[in-house]
């Protein structure tokens, strides 16, 4: 949370000239409701079996040439890292967890961090979702010390540059 997938993903799929969702807004309008309205009523589990739904559905439903932004938690369930791994060129967003805390306290639409000490929580989750990101990750981009235009350049630079070499491999 924080590591600007929603603003990087939507600059990106500008340069790139392709169709940009966000996974948390395809969920929303799935359900008719907002992320809050979900985690208060069905808990982190409903909100958690939509995800995988809207995301088998994109994946399914999308030839593979638009850019999506997932939400924080899509690599906790290793049905939705199958997903990822056969379905798309998966960028992986670096931030510590001081930036994401920094990134994510003007809003209160994250229900998870909607406790006393988000950044015990953050903490925690940084430690088990970055190896899983790691591990499903064609890409990592590390965005600490970048505004969000210089870090969507970096993304297209590194995916340029990755297509260029399986071109000249295979
Ligand atoms: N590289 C960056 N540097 C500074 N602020 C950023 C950066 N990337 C995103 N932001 C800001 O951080 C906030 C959270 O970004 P967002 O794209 O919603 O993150 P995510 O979708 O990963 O949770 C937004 O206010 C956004 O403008
Ligand atoms: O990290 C998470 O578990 C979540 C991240 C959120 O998306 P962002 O990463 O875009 O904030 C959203 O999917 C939901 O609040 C749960
Ligand atoms: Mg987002």
């Amino acid at each position: 949370m924080g590591a600007g997938k929603t603003t990087i993903g939507r600059l990106i799929s500008q340069s790139m000239d392709k169709d940009f969702y966000d996974l948390d807004k395809v969920i929303e309008d799935n359900a008719g409701a907002d992320i809050p309205w979900i985690f208060e009523r069905e808990g982190e589990d409903g909100f958690r079996k939509r995800e995988t739904q809207a995301l088998a559905s994109v994946a399914q439903s999308d030839k593979g040439d638009s850019v999506l932004a997932t939400g924080g938690g899509i690599v906790m369930r290793e049905e939705n890292r199958d997903i990822l791994r056969e379905n798309a060129l998966v960028v992986y967003l670096y931030a510590s967890v001081a930036q994401q805390l920094y990134r994510t306290s003007k809003s209160n639409h994250r229900p998870l961090l909607q406790t006393g000490d988000p950044k015990a929580t953050l903490k925690k989750l940084f430690e088990v979702r970055d190896p899983l990101y790691r591990e499903v990750a064609t890409l990592v981009i590390e965005t600490d010390s970048r505004h969000p235009r210089s870090v969507a350049n970096k993304v297209l630079d590194a995916i340029k540059r990755h297509l260029k070499e399986e071109t000249t491999t295979s």
